[in-house]
């Protein structure tokens, strides 16, 4: 792929040009620049564009073959090619267009399923060891960890009363041991989630979580605290869950996008059916929207082209979220697998060199935190970076007077950005130039009206659906991630003791250490 000139004139335009002039320019641009779509307001206006790079964007988009793409992705065509699979998350919410009844069947089969298995462990009904549960340990990594963690720390306001939810990722053995403590181990449910049921550490953490509960109740009564959900059913069976546990899924659902399948059941559980089903419903709009709006006022299409245009086009490495939610805290680390295992990569389908950049690096906090920490180098740093503030509406004209000064700080962050300021020298020049700001500094506002079950659900969807247009447009297939497989092949060998042909460094930081191979 090749930027066309047109968005490269666009870009030298639209450079020479204070982005208050650019604003100032146009009256209607405030409201030309914001798109709305299930709940959720996406303002572009502070970005470095108008309607004719706008108009540009859409058709290098259109000439990328995105049409074609997008119907083929919500048809169930194979659009991850290197795996030879469909890619329809979405037939979990039921957005997408699917070929055939057998899909459809097996996810009401799915959603039926876990939702009949949360029903009987939130009214107590299933009782593992004669208790009814009390936590639920999620044990994952990835997209078995990122997406229901995020959910489940957004909605904890909305939960309907149930079991309380804990999560493991890491091999650490103090997370494991942190998640149990306080517990008493018969009121334990372990959901092991693993699409591939061969994630060394999922494995392993759940293992040791057996281990602990046969300390604790005995090896013949452990088995009956775990459940699973995973696309390896014949596996998840060798570990020795009950087959009547396991709750599996399609290898067309990729692990960043699972959260929507049986790989939600703990947050079904915890959160409740009704929650879930609400968050899905809310990706299910978005869905909706995304597949025939038209591409200029189409939500997750305008925010592809956003990014893209300050990636690919204006050359900004990285893309700074900051939630002005305390709920949304965990956004940031699921965005990052979202966005850079899907956009990380820079060859195409066909193995060629994409000749693009590939997604930008994601970060971020939560505001107002991190104006007292990475704010200064956004305002002052070398490295203009744009930034999408990710807001509450209702904050605005909350009667908490909290709400609205968070609310008042997430915008007074994005005018600092755009607007700057120059001290006048005065006498004393040099404090008025440290006190300096350049402004001119972009950023988006997704604003939602709440956060609601819908409107987080319409807001992963959004990203989904977003990261998608921008593979479009770099030419690389979003839905593998084999940059992650070397690292894990290494692991072995160095578990192996096998380290002949590992680099210097790495042997003699092995040696150093005393690493004892298994
Ligand atoms: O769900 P699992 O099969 O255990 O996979 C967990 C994670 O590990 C892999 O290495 C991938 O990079 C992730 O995309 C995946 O979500």
């Amino acid at each position: 792929m090749v930027l066309p000139p047109e968005l490269i004139a666009h870009a030298a335009r639209l450079g020479a040009v204070r982005l208050r002039d650019l604003m100032a320019a146009d009256r209607d641009r405030a409201d030309a620049l914001l798109i709305s779509h299930a709940g959720i307001e996406f303002d572009c206006s502070k970005q470095r564009l108008d309607g004719a790079s706008i108009t540009a964007l859409v058709a290098h988009l259109e000439d990328a073959g995105f049409g074609a793409r997008r119907e083929a992705l919500l048809t169930g065509a194979i659009v991850n090619e290197s795996e030879h699979r469909p890619a329809l998350h979405m037939a979990y919410r039921h957005g997408a267009t699917l070929e055939g009844a057998d899909v459809t069947h097996l996810v009401d089969r799915t959603q039926a399923e876990t939702r009949a298995f949360a029903q009987q462990v939130r009214t107590g009904q299933f009782k593992p060891a004669g208790k009814a549960v009390a936590r639920i340990i999620n044990i994952g990594i990835g997209g078995s960890d990122l997406g229901p963690r995020l959910v489940a720390d957004a909605l904890a306001d909305h939960a309907e009363a149930g079991p309380d939810l804990r999560f493991v990722a890491s091999l650490d053995p103090s997370e494991l041991a942190r998640t149990v403590a306080g517990a008493d181990p018969e009121t334990l449910l372990f959901v092991i989630a693993s699409k591939s049921f061969s994630t060394q550490e999922t494995l392993m953490t759940a293992q040791a979580a057996r281990d602990w509960m046969a300390g604790q109740v005995g090896l013949e009564q452990a088995g009956r605290h775990f459940a699973a959900a995973s696309a390896a059913r014949d596996k998840a069976i060798t570990f020795g869950i009950n087959p009547d546990h396991i709750f599996d899924f399609p290898d067309w659902v990729g692990g960043r996008y699972s959260v929507w399948s049986a790989v939600g059941l703990s947050l079904e559980i915890g959160l409740g059916p009704d929650v879930f089903a609400a968050l899905r419903d809310g990706a299910q709009s978005m869905d909706k929207h995304f597949a025939t709006a038209p591409l200029a006022r189409n939500l997750p299409v305008m925010k592809a082209l956003v990014d893209f245009w300050n990636r690919a086009v204006l050359g900004y490495p990285s893309r700074c979220v900051a939630a002005y939610s305390a709920r949304l805290g965990l956004l940031p680390g699921y965005l990052q697998q979202l966005e850079m295992e899907s956009l990380g990569k820079s060859v195409t389908a066909d193995g060629l060199p994409s000749g693009m950049p590939g997604g930008a690096l994601v970060w971020g906090g939560c505001g107002t935190e991190v104006q007292h920490s990475f704010f200064q180098w956004l305002h002052q740093g070398s490295d203009a970076t744009p930034v999408d503030f990710i807001g509450i509406g209702r904050h605005f004209a909350s009667s908490d007077p909290r709400e609205r000064v968070l609310a008042a700080n997430m915008a007074a962050q994005g005018a600092a950005l755009l607007d700057g300021v120059q001290l006048p020298p005065g006498n004393d020049p040099a404090g008025a130039a440290q006190k300096s700001m350049p402004g001119g500094r972009v950023s988006s506002i997704l604003l939602l009206d709440d956060l609601t079950p819908a409107t987080l659900g319409a807001l992963l969807a959004l990203h989904e659906h977003k990261v998608f247009v921008e593979s479009v447009l770099y030419g690389i297939n979003p839905f593998d991630q084999w940059g992650v497989e070397l690292g894990k092949v290494l692991t072995k060998g160095i578990l192996d003791g096998e380290l002949s042909g590992y680099d210097a460094s790495t042997r003699a930081m092995l040696a150093r250490t005393g690493f004892v191979p298994e």
